[in-house]
């Protein structure tokens, strides 16, 4: 399945609403709009999509709270802008999607939550509940605690990172343009709108040059980088104007609004390969022959009570090497539990873990969607 096709049977989407949008050309938050989205992302959840908001905006609505006619340029006082910003934006959130009696989740997020393979897999496991408890997760970085070094600075990078999290089929950017245009259309009358193309295809770059607008941060440039990131888990990208109507339903229906920029594998392989980029074993579990098939033959996750023994000083989230009792390498994977703690709980069922431990992250000692065969 190939192109638009794949949009109308996805299961998960990470929609992204850049500052651009958001803000109503710097006069405050367009209410008005982020009441028409949501009326669609709930449209979406009716269809049984899993939906997962990356809002920016704290910035830009702090700064008309504060009075503040220029984006500020000193580090502390964006992070003070987008700290009172922040409370605005999700306010104006909580009620909307109140009028559907739907609660919201704010999580706030940073690129070090996203590379310690620990905070990883606990941002993926609360974002995975919440969806899973209909709520709607409304991510934005978390500008507060962040510093020059480790900004994503854009939101397309941070939709991306999300999309590959909660392994999204889709990743939807929603900008101030219709898509991705040849030229810079602000700037070029007779650019003309590319309706799809791949994720890596190189020539892509050259038409972003051009710079972002005023409010927003990354331009062009960051939402095909992010196509390419969120290609790596094999999501689909569409870059599309959030102000055509009903534009999230039609883009679901299989209109072919906006720019898609599809990955180059399949969403399976790319994940797997997603995976195998962070292989680097921290230690190994020994599986019975009745894991091993189950991991083999069934693709089932990795149960405690199929592992023998362990060894290593692995902590939660790191690679392990899971082997059968003759030592073959069976699979790769992310492990949920420490060292320590791994070992108490070996060949017990996921039901005394808690017992045990006096505590649970997951029922799995290794997911499935964290396990790569060998
Ligand atoms: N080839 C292009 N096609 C479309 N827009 C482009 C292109 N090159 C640069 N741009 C600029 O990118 C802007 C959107 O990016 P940005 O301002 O960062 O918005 P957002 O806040 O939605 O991320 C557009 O307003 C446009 O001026
Ligand atoms: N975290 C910032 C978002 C940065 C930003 O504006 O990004 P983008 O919407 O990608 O141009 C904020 O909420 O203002």
């Amino acid at each position: 399945m190939s192109g638009r096709q794949a949009l109308l049977k996805s299961q998960c989407w990470v929609v992204k609403i850049g500052s651009a949008l958001l803000t109503n050309d710097g006069k405050g938050l367009d209410k008005a709009s982020i009441a028409l989205w949501v009326d669609q992302l709930v449209w979406l959840r009716e269809q049984g999509i899993e939906v997962v908001l990356v809002s920016s905006g704290s910035v830009a609505e702090g700064m008309t709270r504060l009075g503040l006619t220029q984006r500020p340029s000193q580090l502390h006082e964006l992070q003070a802008a987008a700290a009172v910003g922040q409370m605005g934006l999700i306010q104006t959130y909580e009620t909307e999607f109140k009028r559907y009696g739907l609660h919201t989740a704010q999580i706030l997020l940073t690129h070090d939550d996203l590379s310690d393979r620990k905070r990883y897999l606990n941002a993926r496991s609360a974002l995975k509940a919440l969806v899973g408890m209909n709520v709607i997760p409304i991510v934005n970085e978390n500008d507060t605690v962040v510093t020059d070094e480790i900004r994503f600075g854009d939101n397309d990078t941070l939709g991306a990172l999300v999309a590959n999290l909660v392994e999204a089929d889709a990743l939807i950017i929603l900008t101030d343009q219709d898509g991705l245009y040849d030229k810079d259309p602000r700037r070029n009358v007779d650019a003309s709108l590319i309706s799809e193309a791949q994720a890596d295809d190189m020539s892509l770059d050259q038409m972003a040059a051009g710079g972002s607008g005023a409010l927003g941060r990354g331009g062009m440039v960051t939402k095909i980088r992010a196509a390419r990131l969120a290609a790596r888990s094999g999501a689909q990208t569409v870059i599309v104007g959030g102000r055509i109507d009903k534009v999230l339903c039609r883009l679901r229906e299989g209109e072919a609004l906006g720019t898609l920029l599809l990955p180059n594998q399949e969403r399976q392989a790319a994940r797997k390969q997603w995976l195998a980029g962070h292989l680097q074993t921290r230690g190994q579990l020994v599986l019975d022959a009745g894991a091993v098939s189950g991991l083999r033959q069934k693709g089932r996750s990795l149960l405690a009570v199929g592992v023998k023994s362990v060894s290593g000083r692995f902590r939660r989230g790191e690679m392990v090497a899971c082997v059968d009792e003759q030592g073959n390498e069976v699979a790769r994977g992310l492990v949920e539990y420490d060292f320590f703690d791994a070992a108490k709980i070996i060949g017990l069922p996921s039901d005394q873990i808690e017992s045990v431990l006096g505590f649970i992250n997951e029922p799995e000692l290794v997911h499935r969607d964290n396990l790569v065969l060998v």
